[in-house]
C-alpha cells in the first residue's frame, strides 16, 4: 500500500489529507501518528517556506519522503493579515474561535465589498538527500459578518464562498476539497507525485 506522510499535527488538514488521499488508494500518516516527535518552529516569513521547515525537519527525522503543509487566511482589508501567522492570530495557546472572533471584530461594519479574502495554501516535499520542491493553492472568498455552519476547521465558518453560495464551513467534506486552497494545492502535486512515490518505494 502506498503511503504519504504529512508534517502536520492539525486534525483538520490530517482528515481532509486522509480523504482527497484515500481516493487514490494512498494511506496517510500524520505527525498525530507519532507523538514522540517535537514541535516544527514555523520561523519562516513565508507559506512556502514554513512548509518546507515542517517537510524537513520530519523527512529527516523519519528518513522519508514528507509534505509538509502551510496555511491560512489573507484578508484584503487587513492588509494581507493574519497571513502566516493564521494559527496564533489571537494568541497561545491557538484557539480557532477565539481567531475567527478576532477577524470578524476587526472587520466589524465594513461593507461586503471590502471584506475580500483567501484562504492560502503552501505544500513543501522533502525527500532525503534532494532539495525540496513547493505548490501552492488559493480559494477566493470574502469574510462574512458572522459564523455559519459547523463543518471543517479554522476560519471555515467565518469564510464565504460565492461560487458554491454558502460559507466553507456549510459544505461537506466532498465539497470542500474540490475547491479549497489545499485542494487546489495538491492537483498541482497529482503529476508527480506518482513517480515520487515510485522513487521513493514509499
Ligand atoms: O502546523 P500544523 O501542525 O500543520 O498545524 P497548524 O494548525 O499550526 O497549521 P498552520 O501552521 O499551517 O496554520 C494554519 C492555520 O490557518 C487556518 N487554516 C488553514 N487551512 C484552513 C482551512 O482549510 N480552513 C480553515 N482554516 C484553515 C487554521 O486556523 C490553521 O490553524
Ligand atoms: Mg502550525
Amino acid at each position: 500500500m502506498k503511503e504519504v506522510i504529512i508534517a502536520t499535527k492539525n486534525p483538520g488538514k490530517a482528515m481532509e489529507f486522509e480523504h482527497i488521499f484515500s481516493a487514490r488508494g494512498i494511506v496517510v500518516r500524520t505527525l498525530l501518528d507519532f507523538p514522540e516527535i517535537p514541535d516544527v518552529e514555523e520561523t519562516g516569513l513565508t507559506f512556502e517556506e514554513n512548509a518546507i521547515l515542517k517537510a524537513e525537519a520530519i523527512s529527516q527525522a523519519l528518513g522519508k519522503m514528507v509534505i509538509g503543509d502551510d496555511s491560512g487566511l489573507i484578508v484584503d482589508a487587513l492588509e494581507g493579515r493574519p497571513g502566516i501567522y493564521s494559527a496564533r492570530y489571537a494568541g497561545e495557546p491557538k484557539n480557532d474561535q477565539n481567531n475567527t472572533d478576532k477577524v470578524l471584530s476587526e472587520l466589524k461594519g465594513l461593507p461586503e465589498e471590502k471584506r475580500s479574502a483567501r484562504f492560502y495554501c503552501a505544500l513543501a516535499v522533502a525527500i532525503p538527500g534532494q532539495e525540496p520542491m513547493t505548490v501552492s493553492g488559493t480559494c477566493e472568498g470574502r469574510i462574512l459578518e458572522e459564523r455559519r455552519g459547523t463543518n471543517g476547521f479554522g476560519y471555515d465558518p467565518v469564510f464565504y464562498v460565492p461560487e458554491k453560495g454558502v460559507a466553507m464551513a456549510e459544505l461537506s467534506s466532498d465539497e470542500k476539497n474540490k475547491i479549497s486552497h489545499r485542494a487546489n494545492a495538491l492537483k498541482k502535486l497529482d503529476v508527480v507525485l506518482d513517480s515520487i512515490l515510485e522513487k521513493t518505494g514509499q
